[in-house]
């Protein structure tokens, strides 16, 4: 056991299981790769990517003079963004990585991947000149398999990140007292910079009386409701030390495609405190004009073909459909759906919110499912991790 349960362990330790990254192998793959990329950005190379070269080759952006600059910009992004691909990988770019290089597909997984490098970088240079790592506690209580696998990549993603990941699975019976006094104690734990409860929580735990226990300082998700004030209040002297992963995610996609916000429609499908109003918010304060649409919204299909940015977090399998998106439009499709599928591996297979198929053939640029906000939302993670150490080592 590490640093972290010292003191923890006492009362409450026969209701979950511990696992402490902090002393692992960090000869895993994660690791090389990002001291690998860092030795390449110090060298100051500029090294042509395997999707380089092949875009190259071939005219990758649309007739349609309009779609072109976010593209370009786009791809701007990803001619400096895979470095990893050819220092540290020798695997072959799968089907779907060659398609999303090929195509508007705005390619979560790849900017996730740059972001997490980047990351890893700073972490680094953290490491060598302070020599503690960021720490992020996750907590999940009970079993559901999809937030067992979020868990999963959440701790994944720490690992390729040189942080510490402290995994706190809690049985489904634990109680709302006993989840607060473990939330409690990672509040006053050194070595833990964020906390994350994983949401759903089970139906006898309020998860708004969990949230509230976590220290502003150490919410990584941005539900704190001093972090969500200060979003919804817009002061330059008081910003939220932290905001929602996957809005966030979603932003940051947007800017590193190269997408003005400024005086366009942007249509917000979904009002939840999770995604829907925070991203409603983020729009905003960049001049968008924002509409948010909700269940009781009359018309949404009007709404929809309105949008110059349309992000749709309903978690309804395929529920906007294709022609509704008004040509050249941006698509965020923050669903992630399982639909049965008896050809899929798993016996179903995850689509978004969007019928991707006919949206894409509309759209400027569209994110897929997998593949697009989900691995954003973790890199997010790992960004507001890294603020909170940063802050913590300033103080
Ligand atoms: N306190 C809290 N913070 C969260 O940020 C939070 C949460 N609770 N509860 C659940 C949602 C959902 N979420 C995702 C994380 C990763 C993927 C992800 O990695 N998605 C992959 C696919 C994953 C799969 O194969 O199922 C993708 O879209 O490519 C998706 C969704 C974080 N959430």
């Amino acid at each position: 056991m590490g640093n972290a349960t010292r003191g923890l362990s006492s009362s409450i330790q026969p209701t979950y299981l511990y696992w402490d990254l902090s002393r692992a192998d960090h000869s895993s793959l994660g690791f090389t790769s990002s001291l690998r990329f860092q030795r390449w950005l110090s060298s100051g190379q500029r090294l042509c990517a395997t999707g380089e070269r092949r875009r190259q080759r071939r005219p990758v952006f649309g007739r349609d003079a309009s779609r072109r600059r976010p593209l370009e910009r786009l791809l701007s992004v990803q001619g400096t963004g895979f470095p990893e691909r050819s220092v540290c990988s020798s695997a072959p770019l799968t089907a779907m990585e060659r398609h999303a290089q090929d195509s508007k597909i705005l390619d979560g997984k790849a900017i996730a991947r740059q972001v997490t490098s980047e990351v890893a970088t700073r972490v680094q240079v953290l490491r060598e000149a302070h020599g503690r790592s960021p720490g992020l506690a996750v907590v999940i209580v009970g079993s559901r398999p999809d937030s067992q696998t979020y868990v999963r990549n959440k701790r994944r993603a720490c690992e390729e990140a040189g942080m510490n990941s402290h995994l706190f699975a809690l049985d489904a019976s634990t109680s709302e007292t006993e989840l607060i006094e473990l939330v409690r104690r990672l509040n006053a734990e050194d070595d833990v910079d964020g906390i994350l409860v994983q949401l759903p929580l089970p139906d006898h735990i309020r998860s708004e009386r969990v949230l509230q226990e976590i220290a502003f300082e150490k919410d990584v998700d941005g539900f704190h409701p001093l972090n969500v004030g200060r979003l919804c209040q817009k002061s330059a002297l008081y910003p939220p030390l932290a905001v929602a992963c996957t809005p966030r995610g979603c932003l940051e996609l947007l800017d590193r495609a190269g997408v003005d916000l400024d005086g366009k429609h942007a249509v917000v499908l979904g009002r939840s405190n999770v995604v829907g109003l925070p991203m409603a918010l983020l729009l905003l304060q960049r001049n968008a004009t924002v509409t948010i649409c909700h269940s009781h919204t009359a018309d949404l299909a009007d709404q929809v073909s309105r949008a110059d940015i349309l992000v749709a977090a309903i978690g309804r399998a395929h529920f906007v459909k294709g022609d509704w998106i008004k040509p050249g439009a941006v698509v965020i499709d923050v669903g992630i759906n399982s639909v049965p599928d008896t050809s899929a591996p798993r016996g179903y297979r995850l689509v978004g919110d969007v019928e991707f198929q006919v949206a894409k053939e509309r759209a400027a640029l569209i994110t897929p499912v997998p593949g697009g906000v989900g691995p954003m939302t973790i890199a997010m993670l790992l960004l507001n991790t890294l603020q909170a150490f940063e802050r913590r080592l300033k103080s």
